[in-house]
């Protein structure tokens, strides 16, 4: 049996990683959703993670609990090791990613594509603001990184989200069935 492949699904703030990750999910419930470990409150929506404080992350990180972790929005992030247990036994993943850690990610996983979530920037804005888990002035640091460059050389598949999200959750996978073979 083959290594399974993992999905990085990348893109600014507000663009829809989250939902187009859960309609992706829905539609391939075969293929394993990564449960971020991050320090936000519980339960601010969006995605299902783990919370837990500053002190936790920095506990599980020198234990050797993240594959690969980073830092952003003021928060830190991590991608628990045993992505590589389902990775491992062929099952692909899907995990929401940053741009900054795909570097990273290209040495740590073996079989890595990028699902790079796109939407113009009056659509993030509009987006992030109806989302409310923001304050203005967070919202107005995100969108100000909004363009981040991929690295060069990934397997990289682009995913417009301008219009109705199941449009997009239907073209996301169309183009991941083959990009799983
Ligand atoms: N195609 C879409 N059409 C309309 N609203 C969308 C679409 N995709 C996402 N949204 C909404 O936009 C907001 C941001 O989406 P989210 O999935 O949280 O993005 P991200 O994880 O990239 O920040 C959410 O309120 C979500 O419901
Ligand atoms: O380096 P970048 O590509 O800019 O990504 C930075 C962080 O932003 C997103 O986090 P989160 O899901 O908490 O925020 P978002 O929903 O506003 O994108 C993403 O998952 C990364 O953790």
């Amino acid at each position: 049996m083959s290594t399974g492949k993992l999905f990085a699904i990348v893109g600014p703030s507000g663009v829809g990683k989250d939902s187009v990750l859960a309609g992706l999910h829905d539609a391939l419930p075969q293929m394993h959703l990564v449960r971020r470990v991050i320090t936000r409150a519980p339960e601010l929506g969006g995605e299902e993670y783990d919370s837990v404080s500053v002190a936790q992350f920095e506990t599980l990180k020198n234990d050797g609990a993240f594959a690969v972790h980073w830092g952003a929005h003021g928060l830190y992030y991590g991608i628990p090791v045993t992505v590589k247990y389902q990775l491992g036994k062929g099952t692909d993943c899907l995990a929401n990613f940053s741009r900054d850690a795909l570097a990273e990610a290209a040495e740590v996983f073996p079989r890595l594509t990028v699902l790079n979530i796109t939407a113009s920037p009056d659509t993030l804005a509009r987006r992030l603001t109806a989302r409310g888990r923001e304050t203005k002035a967070e919202i107005t640091r995100r969108l100000s990184q909004a363009d981040k460059p991929l690295p060069d050389g990934l397997d990289v598949i682009h995913l417009p989200n301008d219009g109705p999200l199941l449009e997009t959750i239907a073209r996301g996978v169309a183009l991941l069935q083959p990009a799983r073979v």
